[in-house]
């Protein structure tokens, strides 16, 4: 039978193309996280970028003349951090001196691999970089560390060390401000974290977008209110040379069990990484609640509020060979208490060079301080 007439008149409406819920011109690329438009390209830059800048002027983070130092690792948050400050120093006229800082923590495999795009970041943004190693600072790599501990409470090691190591190079760099990529991901995460262990004084500060200004180098997070969904979105369609490997360590566990469940909680509600911020932010918590007053180390001189602040203590143990087994006391909750003091009185002496060594590398990235 021949339906060539059928064919003819049969033609299915034309369906309406869509277009960029904000232009209205350009077809949309891709569905914003944050709110749901279908939006384009140049129209999410766009939106990015000012939504950052709004954070930054509202929150007073710089002021003309500031020496910034952008803690970078290589990964996609502080790269577009990067490129983001970059762009926007120029364009409203900031008048920053932009540094980058890396801090190498001796990971063979990872962090050596991430120091590389940092050094070619140096070059395309024509930011001066500082790598600063943590073997220089402390005389261990986190490497000899995992040898020595294992891989259970590395983390721990390698974030009270990484604390420090940025304040400590910011010094060099005479920066007067550190910026970090910490995103609104990770600070839902953080405030979920501390709700769920009780942590009190921890999560009144983990929302604040500045810490540190009781000391002389505040530290800032400018994407405080930017999802991890939009940065990778940012790096991928502007093609940012950045570096996409966790770190070899096993994460942090408890954290991990925070990001999946905020994760399920996303699927369901997309605005439920604001609405933890947000709650956070309106906590109202006792005065006796406040994080102690801060002091100086008396090893090393750095801010804490103890007597010794945690490096120190944490190298202390190290050194007297003392970290291995205080962990897995805290871990199996097994009365080895004389077994501790056994293993410190033999190893003390072994390991006076060590921690001098630390204490003269620390003092002198203080004194660098002192002298300006
Ligand atoms: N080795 C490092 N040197 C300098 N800054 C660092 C280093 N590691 C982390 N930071 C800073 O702390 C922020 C949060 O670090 P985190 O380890 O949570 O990595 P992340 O969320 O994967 O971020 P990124 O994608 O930038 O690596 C980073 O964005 C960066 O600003």
């Amino acid at each position: 039978m021949d339906n060539s007439a059928n064919v003819a008149t049969t033609t299915t409406p034309k369906k309406k193309t869509k277009l960029c819920e904000i232009c209205n011109v350009q077809r949309p690329v891709l569905k914003r996280p944050k709110t749901g438009q279908m939006i384009c390209k140049e129209c999410f830059y766009q939106v990015f970028e000012d939504e950052i800048h709004h954070t930054i002027v509202s929150n007073n983070l710089f002021k003309r003349g500031d020496r910034v130092a952008i803690g970078a690792s290589g990964g996609k948050d502080s790269t577009v951090l990067a490129e983001v400050l970059t762009l926007l120093n120029k364009k409203y006229d900031y008048g920053l001196d932009l540094f980058l800082l890396s801090i190498d923590e001796g990971i063979t495999g990872y962090r050596d691999d991430s120091l590389e795009t940092v050094k070619r970041n140096q070059e395309q943004y024509q930011i001066p970089l500082k790598i600063l190693s943590y073997k220089e600072l402390y005389n261990w790599t986190m490497d000899e560390i995992v040898k020595e501990i294992g891989l259970k409470g590395n983390c721990t090691f390698c974030g009270v060390f990484r604390r420090q190591a940025l304040d400590r190079g910011a010094v060099i760099l005479k920066a007067n401000k550190i910026v970090t990529g910490h995103n609104a991901d990770d600070i839902a995460e953080t405030v979920l974290m501390n709700l769920l262990r009780g942590d009190i004084p921890r999560l009144q500060r983990c929302v604040y977008i500045i810490t540190g200004s009781e000391g002389a180098l505040p530290r800032s997070k400018p994407f405080k209110y930017t999802y991890q969904k939009e940065i990778v979105m940012y790096a991928y369609f502007k093609k940012l040379d950045y570096f996409s490997t966790e770190c070899i360590y096993a994460p942090n566990a408890y954290r991990g069990h925070a990001r999946d469940f905020l994760k399920d909680l996303e699927a369901v509600r997309p605005s439920i990484i604001i609405d933890i911020i947000h709650s956070a932010e309106n906590f109202h918590f006792r005065e006796e609640n406040k994080m102690p007053v801060q002091r100086n180390c008396t090893q090393c001189g750095y801010i804490c509020s103890n007597d010794i602040c945690m490096a120190c203590d944490l190298l202390k143990n190290l050194n007297s060979g003392l970290a291995k087994v205080k962990l897995s006391i805290n871990l199996k909750r097994k009365d080895k208490d004389q077994q501790v003091l056994d293993n410190s009185n033999n190893n003390n002496n072994n390991n006076n060079n060590n921690t001098n060594t630390f204490n003269n590398n620390l003092k002198s990235t203080l004194e660098i301080k002192t002298n300006n």
